[in-house]
């Protein structure tokens, strides 16, 4: 964890209680650069201290969940490959009637700025106290483009292919009003009030140019929570993310984000017979679904059968055909009685790569758990996020598998879906998709 001086002398000390506070924070920042979801394990311990005290004292540490900075500027946008955070919200936004292009790229500046700013730890008078005490904490906003967005900027040439509706999958139960939207923001944060801070100030800087189509909250495991870095589980109680392509791998950049056009393996966007717009160089295109689980159904299940539903073990993580987390599962491996060990339906067998032509992606979830229906049944579930650099070629084909014949689809529902393209990350001067909205 690097210490961080740059902005000893930052200009938000409009009042005493903001310079403390300023001075304190940023004496340590560390810095968290691009790392496989789930690959880098946030400050392991402490943060009591930084929690407790109401107002710091000049120059106490802030704990190292507190301190940890997520660059805003780079190839890609933040909140792709950082490691996944405890808390996240995910927010719609449909342009007002009136508002056009001018007022989208004025909005997007607005928040390029204010994003940098957040996740630089640097609140300030403008915002509500919200955050007041705390570092960074890993906040990442993360900005991406509807396919609505398009035709009500004057921008529809503009628009890549991979953004062409996904398919309609027969299971799915989709709440249009929850779905899609003209622009989509994610943000993360290992600190909730650090994560609603950012919320609250980039929606209210929507204005009057963008109205809220649908917002959702998400968790996961908080930093420190466990004794040594681990995948997550999600609410299903399954460790979840572990054969997630790794950023080591040869063609994770290849499978995960759309390549500038002319260099090699600039295949992405392709498969629709034209290539993707310069402007989403270096972006990604994200998946979003909400799906809820069937809580109450799943847990009727004896272990065995819910291992056989995913054929991972549920303690581990490990493959039902033996070996750890991290074994790759023998998948021609057979019982005394003939039949596969891995169940021919089970969950990690059919979304697998080899299964669907290679199609991968890189998921990168929440849980969600948005209270009781009112018969008591549990509205929770997964806000699912998956990452790759052309829809057709990574979340399609696999939910097309998933939608036919998943053990797991008996306790699943979707009940929201978007897909937004994320153009790369801003270059230092430049605000998210400023390539698009002044070309
Ligand atoms: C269309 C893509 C996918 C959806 C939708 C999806 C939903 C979903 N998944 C789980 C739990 C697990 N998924 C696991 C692996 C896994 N899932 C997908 C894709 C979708 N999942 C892929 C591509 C993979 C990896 C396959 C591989 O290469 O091995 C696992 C196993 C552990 C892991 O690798 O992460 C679990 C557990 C839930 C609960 C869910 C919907 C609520
Ligand atoms: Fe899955």
């Amino acid at each position: 964890m690097a210490v961080d001086d740059r902005d000893r002398t930052s200009t938000h000390t409009d009042s005493g209680l903001h310079a403390r506070v300023e001075l304190s924070r940023r004496r340590l920042i560390g810095t968290v650069g691009a790392a496989g979801a789930g690959g880098l394990a946030l400050g392991a311990v402490g943060g009591v201290a930084g929690h407790a005290a109401a107002q710091p004292e000049p120059g106490a540490g802030l704990a190292s969940v507190g301190g940890t900075e997520v660059p805003f500027t780079g190839e890609h946008q933040p909140g792709i490959t950082t490691p996944m955070q405890a808390r996240g919200h995910l927010i719609a936004f449909d342009l007002a009637p009136g508002a056009g292009r001018k007022e989208a790229a004025a909005l997007l500046r607005r928040w390029s700025a204010t994003a940098r700013r957040l996740m630089a730890g640097r609140t300030d008078a403008r915002d509500s106290a919200v955050a007041l005490d705390a570092g960074p904490s890993s906040l990442t906003v993360t900005f991406g483009f509807g396919h609505s967005f398009f035709g009500r900027t004057g921008l529809a040439k503009q628009r890549p292919f991979a953004l062409d509706p996904l398919p309609a999958f027969p299971a799915d139960r989709l709440d249009a009003r929850r779905s899609d939207g003209d622009l989509w923001v994610q943000i993360g944060a290992d600190d909730a009030l650090v994560a609603f801070d950012a919320l609250r100030a980039l929606q209210r800087e929507a204005g009057d140019t963008a109205r809220v189509r649908w917002q959702m909250n998400g968790f996961n495991r908080s930093p420190g929570a466990t004794e040594k870095p681990m995948t997550t589980r999600n609410l299903m109680g399954q460790v979840d993310g572990t054969n997630n392509p790794k950023e080591s791998e040869p063609d994770f950049r290849k499978r995960i984000f759309v390549p500038a056009q002319g260099t090699s393996g600039g295949s992405a966007g392709t498969s629709g017979g034209a290539a993707d717009p310069d402007w989403m160089a270096g972006g990604s295109y994200a998946v979003v679904r909400r799906i809820r689980m069937l809580l109450d159904d799943w847990e009727k299940l004896s272990l065995g059968d819910q291992e056989q539903v995913i054929g991972r073990r549920k303690s581990d993580g490990a493959p039902l055909t033996g070996g750890s987390e991290t074994t790759e599962p023998d998948l021609d491996k057979v019982r005394a009685d003939g039949k596969p060990v891995i169940a021919a339906n089970a969950h990690a067998r059919i979304s697998r790569p080899d299964e669907n032509g290679g199609a991968a992606m890189l998921r990168r979830p929440f849980s969600f758990h948005d209270g009781y229906d009112e018969d008591g049944v549990p509205d929770a579930g997964l806000l699912f996020i998956c990452w790759q650099a052309d829809p057709r070629r990574g979340f399609v084909p696999v939910q097309r598998k998933l939608d036919r014949g998943d053990a797991l689809s008996a306790f699943i529902r979707h009940e929201s879906s978007g897909l937004f393209a994320v153009p790369g990350g801003a270059r230092s001067g430049e605000y998210v998709g400023q390539r698009l909205l002044e070309s």
